[in-house]
Order: C-alpha cells, then sequence, then structure tokens
C-alpha cells in the first residue's frame, strides 16, 4: 500500500509536471513570438535561447580558424565568416557590434560580426544561433606552436547553436547550405590581393606570416610592350595552365607552374608579373627571401599561400647566396677586380643598378639563413603540391649567375628574356602612351633603334607628357633627341674605349720592340764577344805553333 506521503509526493510531481508543461508551452510561444515578430533586442533573444535550451537542450558545432595541426585557416571557416557577412547585412541583422572591411565598391564596407556577437539565423522553420569568439593564443611550445599563426596568434571560432530536434535538419541541410552560401558570397566579394612578408615595421613579421594590400595594378598585356609573337606565346601558355587541372593530375605533377623573367633593369619584368596577375585574376605573393629568417619559415609562408596565386621573389640573384660556390666566385671577382663594369656600353646603366640593387641587400642578406636548397624545397618539394594552381615567377638581371639546379626545367618551366625596346615595340608604345600609329618622326626613331639600346622604360619615359603644352610631337622629339644623346654617349665611349685599346697595342708594340732591340743588342754584344774569343783563340793558337816550330828547329 502506498504511504500517504508517497502519495502526496505522486500527486505533487504530477502537479509539478503539469505546470512545467503549461510553462513550457507558454515559454516556447512566447520565444516562437518573440523570434517571429523580432521584438526583442538581442540581449532577449539570447535569454529566450537560454531558456529554451533549458527545456530542450541544444547542440553546438565549433568552427576554428585553424583547426587540428592545420597551418592554414580552414575553408569552413571562411565560408562561415563569409555566410555571416550576408547575414548581418541591412540593419546589421541585429548586431551591435560589427567589423568592417574595405568593400570592392570604394565607397562601402563588408560588415561581419565582431567578437562575442552573436547572430540570430533561420532555416526552414528551425532558429539558430551564430557566436564568434576568440581565444588567447596558446605558447605551449607544442608542434603547433612552432608551425605558426594556429597557436601564436589568437584563435577565432563561430560556435553555432541550435535545438537538439533540429539536429538532422542544421548538421545535414543547414551547414551545407551555409558552406554554398558561403562561397558564393566570397566569389562575389573577392578582391585580388597583393601579399608581403614584410610586415608594417619594416623588420621581421611579427608572425612571419602574410599581410595583404588590396591588388589595384592597372598593368595588362594589352598595355604591355614586347614582341607580339612573344606576348602571344605567354597569354597562351598561361591560359593553358589555368585550364590544366585534370591534365597534371593525370600525368602526377602538382599543379603549378615557373616562370623565369630576366633581362636588364626597367625592360618590365615586375610589369609582366602584373600583366600576368590580372590575365589571371590571381592574386600576388611577394616574398622578400631576405626577411625570411629560415627554410622553415619559408616553407609555412609557402603554405599559407592560396590557389589561384603567382609566388613572386623579385632579384633572385640578389637575395640568395646560392652556394658557396657562388660565393666564392663572386670573391675571386671581387679579388681581380673585374665584374659587370667590363660588360661594355650597352650593360653599363644595366650592371650599375643591379649593382646597387645587390648592395642593397648585402646587409639584410647575411641575417636571412634561407639556402639554395630551402629555395628548391620551396619550388618542387612535397610541400609544392599543396593547394595547387599556383605560378612560381623569378626575377632576374643576370641569369648567368643563377644556379642551373635553381632555374632548370620543372623549377622554372618557361624563360622569357625581357630585352631592350624595339622598333615594333616602340611603335606599340607610342600607340599606348600618345594614341599614335604613324607619325614623320617614326623614320628617324627606326634607325636610331637600330644603333643604339634603350629599355621600354626610359622610352615609355619619354613618350609621357609632361605638361599641358606637351603632345605627340614634342615627346616623339624629346624621344628622339634622347635616343641621338644616348648615340653619342655610346660613340663617345666607343671612341675611348678605342683610343683606349690603340694606347694599349701601342704600349704593347713599343715595349716588343724595346724587347727586341734589348735582344739585338745584347746578341751583337755576345757575337761581338764571340768573335773576339775566337780572334784571340786564333792568335795564341799561332802563337803556340810558332813556338812548337822553334823548338822543333
Ligand atoms: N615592356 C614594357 N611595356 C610597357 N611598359 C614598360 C615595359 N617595360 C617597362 N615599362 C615601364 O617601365 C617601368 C619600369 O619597368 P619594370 O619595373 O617592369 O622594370 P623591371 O624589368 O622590373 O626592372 P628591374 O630589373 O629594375 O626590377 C614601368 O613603370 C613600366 O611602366
Ligand atoms: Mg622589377
Amino acid at each position: 500500500m502506498e504511504s500517504a506521503s508517497s502519495l502526496w509526493s505522486g500527486v505533487n510531481s504530477g502537479i509539478v509536471l503539469s505546470l512545467l508543461a503549461v510553462v513550457w508551452t507558454m515559454l516556447w510561444q512566447g520565444i516562437q513570438g518573440l523570434q517571429l515578430q523580432n521584438l526583442f533586442s538581442r540581449h532577449s533573444r539570447r535569454l529566450s535561447r537560454r531558456l529554451a535550451a533549458t527545456l530542450d537542450p541544444y547542440l553546438t558545432v565549433t568552427i576554428a580558424e585553424y583547426d587540428g595541426g592545420r597551418m592554414r585557416p580552414s575553408d569552413a571557416y571562411k565560408e562561415a565568416q563569409a555566410y555571416l557577412q550576408r547575414a548581418t547585412r541591412g540593419a546589421g541583422g541585429g548586431v551591435r557590434h560589427l567589423k568592417a572591411e574595405p568593400d570592392r565598391d570604394p565607397d562601402r564596407l563588408v560588415l561581419s560580426m565582431d567578437d562575442n556577437e552573436e547572430v540570430a539565423d533561420e532555416f526552414r522553420g528551425a532558429a539558430v544561433w551564430w557566436l564568434a569568439y576568440t581565444s588567447a593564443p596558446r605558447d605551449d611550445g607544442g608542434p603547433g606552436y612552432f608551425w605558426g599563426r594556429a597557436s601564436r596568434a589568437e584563435r577565432r571560432f563561430y560556435r553555432l547553436a541550435f535545438l537538439e530536434r533540429d539536429r538532422d535538419l542544421v548538421l545535414g541541410e543547414y551547414l551545407p547550405h551555409v558552406r554554398r552560401q558561403g562561397r558564393a558570397v566570397m566569389v562575389m566579394n573577392r578582391q585580388r590581393k597583393l601579399f608581403t612578408n614584410i610586415s608594417g615595421g619594416g623588420g621581421w613579421d611579427s608572425d612571419g606570416s602574410w599581410s595583404h594590400v588590396v591588388f589595384e595594378h592597372p598593368k595588362t598585356f594589352a598595355t604591355l610592350a614586347m614582341d607580339p609573337a612573344k606576348k602571344k606565346e605567354i597569354m597562351d601558355d598561361l591560359d593553358a595552365f589555368r585550364g590544366a587541372k585534370d591534365y597534371y593530375a593525370r600525368v602526377g605533377k602538382a599543379w603549378k607552374r615557373g616562370y623565369l623573367l630576366y633581362g636588364p633593369p626597367g625592360t618590365g619584368k615586375s610589369t609582366m608579373i602584373a600583366a600576368m596577375a590580372n590575365h589571371l585574376d590571381y592574386d600576388v605573393y611577394d616574398i622578400e627571401l631576405t626577411s625570411v629568417r629560415t627554410n622553415t619559415d619559408l616553407r609555412r609562408l609557402f603554405i599559407e599561400t592560396t590557389s589561384k596565386s603567382i609566388i613572386v621573389i623579385e632579384d633572385i640573384d640578389c637575395s640568395l647566396d646560392l652556394t658557396g660556390k657562388r660565393k666564392k666566385k663572386k670573391k675571386k671577382a671581387e679579388e681581380d677586380g673585374d665584374g659587370a663594369s667590363k660588360d661594355g656600353e650597352k650593360k653599363d646603366g644595366a650592371a650599375a643598378a643591379a649593382a646597387a640593387k645587390a648592395e642593397e641587400k648585402v646587409e639584410e642578406k647575411s641575417t636571412s639563413k634561407v639556402t639554395l636548397s630551402g629555395v628548391l624545397n620551396f619550388i618542387d618539394g612535397l610541400w609544392s603540391a599543396c593547394g595547387g594552381e599556383r605560378i612560381i615567377v623569378f626575377t632576374t638581371n643576370h641569369v648567368e649567375k643563377l644556379d642551373p639546379a635553381l632555374i632548370r626545367r620543372g623549377r622554372m618551366d618557361k624563360h622569357i628574356e625581357m630585352s631592350y625596346c624595339c622598333f615594333e615595340s616602340f611603335r606599340f608604345l607610342a600607340k599606348v602612351y600618345l594614341d599614335v600609329e604613324a607619325h614623320e618622326m617614326f623614320d628617324d626613331v627606326a634607325a636610331l633603334l637600330r644603333e643604339v639600346e634603350m629599355t621600354p622604360a626610359d622610352v615609355a619615359e619619354n613618350l609621357t607628357p609632361k605638361g599641358p603644352g606637351e603632345d605627340a610631337d614634342t615627346c616623339l622629339a624629346a624621344l628622339v633627341e634622347a635616343l641621338q644623346k644616348a648615340k653619342e654617349k655610346a660613340m663617345a665611349k666607343k671612341a675611348k674605349e678605342e683610343a683606349a685599346a690603340a694606347k694599349k697595342k701601342a704600349k704593347r708594340k713599343a715595349k716588343e720592340e724595346a724587347a727586341k732591340e734589348t735582344g739585338g743588342k745584347a746578341a751583337e754584344e755576345a757575337k761581338e764577344a764571340g768573335e773576339k774569343a775566337v780572334e784571340e783563340a786564333a792568335s795564341e793558337a799561332d802563337d803556340n805553333e810558332e813556338e812548337d816550330d822553334d823548338d822543333d828547329e
């Protein structure tokens, strides 16, 4: 038989349960009402979620910016971030604290929720809540710490909360929907970026990583002067690379291609990189090798690059002591007192500029421990395959100085020489800069360009109107004058060189003659001495003979 107390407790629990059911129904309706009518503020929504959670437990999914041991931001995080940018549009989706980044449209900003902000979303009748938060950097010295950003920087997360009863809908359909939508937003908002591994402070980057600005270089192949056939070949090569994902997979090669651009300063190597990036619509990662401390840092930088990008190392010969062998060579060249300055007139300016560049970097270089093998690994080691769809470009003024291992095909697949301005390039520049296709001065320019070498940079500078009174006539006249001056300078230098050579020759001849003369005199003296000796010997012999005759007698 049940005791009174147990009966009472049974009645009690029945009442409590009924009450709870009523309260729950009221609360739930209230919560739904609150959400539907969106009457309450962010705080009331948070409260309603917490109340709902006590009665119908909610589940959470956390998306970390760097998950597990990964070295790159997770795609899911970036997609969620982009999706939430959309969710915070308009009035900010009820979010009070927003982060703003520049938009494609210069008048607008892309808004996203700030840390510790919460935004509610709704998917086919299911209510979900997103929370953004950051955790302090982990300084545990573990492998993650060694590898980079993931542990050394603040760790950012999104947490998605939803009711247990919506579990299948959220996990099976809502999250894939978020990723798809996020990707679409990313494509829509995409601004190409120019990354650098140099921090704003100018020293070692704080976390040895990339910082970026929006890539806005206006140069395209349409405004790049070079041999049209060569230009077409490069553009076709780039197009073929972009569409060759399956080919690279089929032949088992990493989806990357190396370009070596070489030529004197001012022939358009950097300009070509900008044109390539604009043609392919890729980001650019400009690596300043002298700011990379070790091979490990170089590898990490590489891993943090994204696909659809051009990775650039400018002036590779100045940035790196490629081998011990090269170092010795350089030293020997210095000892011998020779070098680029011996290269004659046409390379004079180029050599001086390149030497200045090299000198600038000498100080920094001594602090960098990046080696040739580090760079080779970076280009085609195991890690180079991660990410895919990347172009690596090296530029140099002195291709002959580079270690053959660095530029062999497979590493630098395409070698492109950027050269002095020919008449075709000049005509192209005249059209671009002055909108002139034919002019009476073209013949003069053509004749002069056959005799002197001028870089496209110098030609372009002369063709740029400097003031309101300047037009095609004045610019072309300025170019002809500059070419004539260059020609005179070249002729003066040639005459000087010829005079020096003639002087040297005359000196050598005089020396030879002097030597001959000295040799001849010595021979004569020797001859005379010889003759004298013979005479003396003969007279002695005669004396002896006479003496013998006397004795016989
Ligand atoms: N082939 C070209 N077509 C059009 N403009 C050019 C060309 N080459 C050079 N220029 C112009 O000259 C300037 C300098 O060129 P750029 O910086 O590309 O030379 P570079 O070869 O990279 O020189 P360096 O070896 O010193 O880095 C650019 O501003 C560009 O506008
Ligand atoms: Mg350059």
